[in-house]
């Protein structure tokens, strides 16, 4: 027995195995043109390798509602049709080899427009097929960074609008599971943290005040993802930044509430909020924020974070410390992760059955 390979079910979606693909950005769609945002043979690749690896569910990487909500010019997006119709075709492969397909839907706030990290990941001009990004306030990420735009009320509900239409279309694209990006100092979490928030209106200020822009994107979400498919939510359970800004207190209050308003389970990362913070990196080092929200609430949670090994990975879960782990750059490493895990388990993975359904 090993509890990495249990089956686990959220609302109606029975993933096969506690091994789970984190959403990470890879940063190869074409940056401007018919094909920007769009996923190609490179994307179709890169999936269709953990599925056929035995990853009981992989959360695509940030997927952006709009242009301007790229991380980088080459990030992928699902705000048109081409889009979706492109995605289908990954979709269709993983839900064939019996992974089911989740994606992680997103908006940069004012980390936006920035190079590919093997670039350096510093900002990039209308030269480099940049834009002006917009975030809760004025207050750039970093030196060197813009100035964002600070948005408007309306604005605001115009990008909640955004994250709705996204999620119609991920169900038309296929996927079975939608991540709501609030973590790494992106836009959602721009406005939970008060070192990026300075808003004086009802968007800025009290716990309420700054958590009102995630509530709002979950319940839109909500609203036009199906009933019976499972909703999740990426947060940063601390700045790194102590009382300055967004603790793991905080995200132990939010947790219950996102669970009120709908969200199945949390995948618990840190940081991304402010550059020049000490993190404490190392083996696990994040297992204790998500161990925490399951132990203080009745959300679920995925840990995330140098999880590299199979014993490792078995013990958080034997622990009661997650429900499920995330693994990020081990599966760029090793696709077939999950199956050397079952092996070295000695547990059963997918049947041939199970890898070959029809389309
Ligand atoms: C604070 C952890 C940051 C890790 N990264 C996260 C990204 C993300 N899109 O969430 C992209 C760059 C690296």
């Amino acid at each position: 027995f090993a509890a990495l390979f249990e089956p686990y079910t959220l609302r109606s979606v029975t993933v096969p195995n506690r091994v789970w693909m984190a959403a990470m950005c890879q940063y190869s769609a074409e940056a401007f043109g018919p094909n920007a945002g769009v996923a190609g043979d490179w994307h179709f690749a890169h999936y269709a390798a953990r599925a056929t690896g035995g990853t009981g569910l992989i959360i695509q990487e940030a997927t952006a509602v709009s242009p301007e909500g790229r991380i980088s010019p080459y990030d992928l997006g699902i705000w048109n049709d081409t889009q979706v119709e492109a995605l289908r075709r990954i979709t269709g492969f993983l839900k064939a080899r019996g992974t089911v397909p989740g994606i992680q839907i997103a908006h940069a706030g004012r980390k936006a427009s920035t190079d590919r990290t093997w670039k350096g990941g510093a900002p990039v001009g209308p030269d480099a097929h940049g834009w002006q990004p917009v975030a809760p306030s004025a207050v750039p990420f970093a030196e060197g960074h813009p100035v964002p735009d600070e948005l408007t009320i309306d604005e605001i509900a115009e990008v909640t609008g955004q994250f709705a239409a996204a999620a119609e279309r991920a169900l038309a694209a296929g996927y079975e599971v939608v991540e709501i990006h609030g973590a790494h100092g992106y836009l959602i979490g721009e406005f939970l943290s008060p070192h990026s928030n300075r808003r004086t209106d009802a968007y800025g200020g009290s716990f309420e005040n700054r958590t009102r822009f995630a509530l709002e994107v979950v319940d839109a979400v909500r609203a036009v993802w199906p009933e019976e498919l499972p909703l999740l939510f990426r947060i940063s359970a601390t700045d790194w930044l102590e009382e300055e800004g967004w603790t793991a207190d905080e995200t132990v209050r939010l947790a219950r509430l996102l669970q009120e308003h709908g969200v199945d389970l949390l995948d618990v990362s840190t940081g991304g909020l402010a550059p020049g913070v000490t993190i404490p990196v190392g083996p696990g080092y994040q297992v204790p924020f998500a161990a925490r929200v399951k132990a203080e609430t009745t959300l679920p949670v995925a840990a995330v974070g140098l999880i590299t090994e199979p014993g490792q990975a078995e013990k958080i879960l034997a622990n009661g410390e997650a429900d499920a782990v995330l693994l990020g750059r081990e599966l760029l490493r090793d696709p077939f992760w999950a199956r050397r895990a079952a092996e070295e388990l000695g547990a059963p993975i997918r049947t041939p059955e199970q890898y070959h359904r029809s389309w």
